[in-house]
């Protein structure tokens, strides 16, 4: 069934339909077409609201359209937007000082999305390889966990497991190995070879559909790649920034990686802003003209950037999402739904697994919740993540399951 075959309002069709024409067929939304974000809603073109249970994949962690990180944004925008790195400018030194004082790192090294701080991990612990730890020039190898998602560049699907992301886009990036996720045996195994430049790896896997690993496996993978002189890279993008109840998910158990990458929240979802964080032993390996990109750390993302960190911390956005993460999922277990196999997440970060004999049970769930008003979306089939913004309520919360309830009871 197409989202243009399921009933939509005539206002929304003619939104739906000219997507279908004009454009790339590289995704399948659920039929809601949006126009307004406030905090923890979203109002559709007929002026409809909903809860938003997604968050644009944790980039929305503060809220939709946060006062003051528009207000950062439409001042700034009306000052110097880019300058590009050709120059400096009076807002990148200060963002820098500002960023890795805040997490605690010697640098930082600004880009745009996501996967674009992935690859300039990447980058970065091979030059370290090749500079300090001494691996021969083009083997350096970077160990990833089985079900990563960091993205869809060639780089990114080449560390993939899933044929969805990577079938029929190769040849693929040498020099990547993956092992299994939450397996302490298997990466020191994987570490024995003296080429290792590093392991990349979420603290939770999100788009795996939100796979915690067993209590001690942080402090285990920070012990052996300590042990064995190779980098810990934590990919945040998804985890970070209070989505988990703590700043960072690596807080949890207390370790810090030798890189650290950040994005989605780090612009409350205004713009694409990344940022990648590091001592000097590693980030001083890339010299001047090595690496970068025309957007990266431009003024106006240095501005919204600023103030997306700090209204996590002004608004005790980590300490909301811990105390509603337990709301959420204790109601979730009180519905008692025979349709829900499992409640799993860590703060706001969380997913249902759903129960049905119809294979399509998840995606018919969020098409009922949408028409209750509540917005999520299935990942991997039968999957379906519940990650509000992190400044959502009890009482929200609380009828918001009731929500879900009433749409799991409509499952049958
Ligand atoms: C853990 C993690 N790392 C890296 C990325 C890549 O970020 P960018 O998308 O900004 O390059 C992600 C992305 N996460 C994510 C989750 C769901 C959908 C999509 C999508 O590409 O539509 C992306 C992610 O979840």
């Amino acid at each position: 069934m197409t989202s243009t075959s399921i009933a939509v309002s005539e206002k929304s069709r003619y939104f739906l339909e000219l997507e279908e024409q004009f454009g790339a067929h590289n995704y399948h939304p659920l039929p809601v077409v949006l126009e307004k974000g406030e905090g923890v809603f979203l109002w559709d073109v007929d002026g409809k609201r909903y809860y938003d249970f997604l968050s644009g994949y944790s980039a929305v962690n503060q809220g939709h359209c946060h006062p003051a990180i528009i207000s950062a944004l439409v001042d700034q925008a009306s000052k110097l937007t880019l300058t590009s790195r050709a120059f400096y400018n009076n807002l990148l030194g200060e963002y820098e000082q500002y960023i890795t004082r805040y997490f605690g790192y010697d640098k930082v090294l600004p880009m745009n999305t996501g996967v674009e701080g992935g690859e300039t991990a990447i980058k970065l612990a091979r030059r370290w390889a090749y500079t300090r730890k001494g691996v021969a020039e083009n083997r350096a190898r970077i160990i990833f966990a089985e079900n990563n998602f960091w993205g869809r560049t060639i780089a990114a699907i080449s560390a993939s497991t899933d044929p969805s992301s990577y079938g029929r886009f190769g040849p693929f990036v040498p020099g990547f190995d993956t092992i299994p996720y939450n397996d302490l045996a298997a990466l020191e195994t994987a570490l024995q070879n003296p080429d290792v430049a590093a392991f990349m790896v979420e603290p939770i896997q999100g788009e795996a559909g939100v796979v915690l690993p067993d209590a001690g496996y942080l402090q285990g993978v920070r012990d052996l790649c300590t042990q064995y002189n190779v980098l810990f890279i934590a990919d945040e993008i998804q985890t970070g920034l209070c989505r988990t109840g703590k700043m960072l998910a690596c807080d949890h158990e207390g370790v810090k990686p030798d890189i650290l990458i950040l994005g989605k929240a780090l612009s409350g979802g205004v713009l694409p802003v990344s940022a990648v964080l590091a001592n000097d032993e590693v980030m001083l390996t890339i010299k001047p003209g090595e690496h970068g990109s025309t957007y990266g750390g431009n003024p106006l993302a240095c501005k919204v950037a600023m103030a997306a960190l700090e209204v996590l911390k002004s608004e005790k956005m980590a300490e909301n999402a811990a105390a509603m993460g337990e709301v959420l999922r204790n109601a979730l277990a009180e519905l008692r739904s025979p349709h829900i196999r499992e409640i799993r997440g860590k703060g706001l970060l969380n997913a249902i697994v759903i129960d049905h004999a119809d294979k399509e049970a998840a995606w018919q769930l969020c098409l009922l919740m949408k028409e209750e008003g509540l917005l999520a979306k299935p990942t991997h089939g039968d999957k379906i993540r519940l990650a509000p913004p992190l400044l959502i309520t009890r009482e929200q919360i609380l009828e918001s399951v009731e929500i879900i309830g009433r749409c799991l009871a409509q499952l049958d």
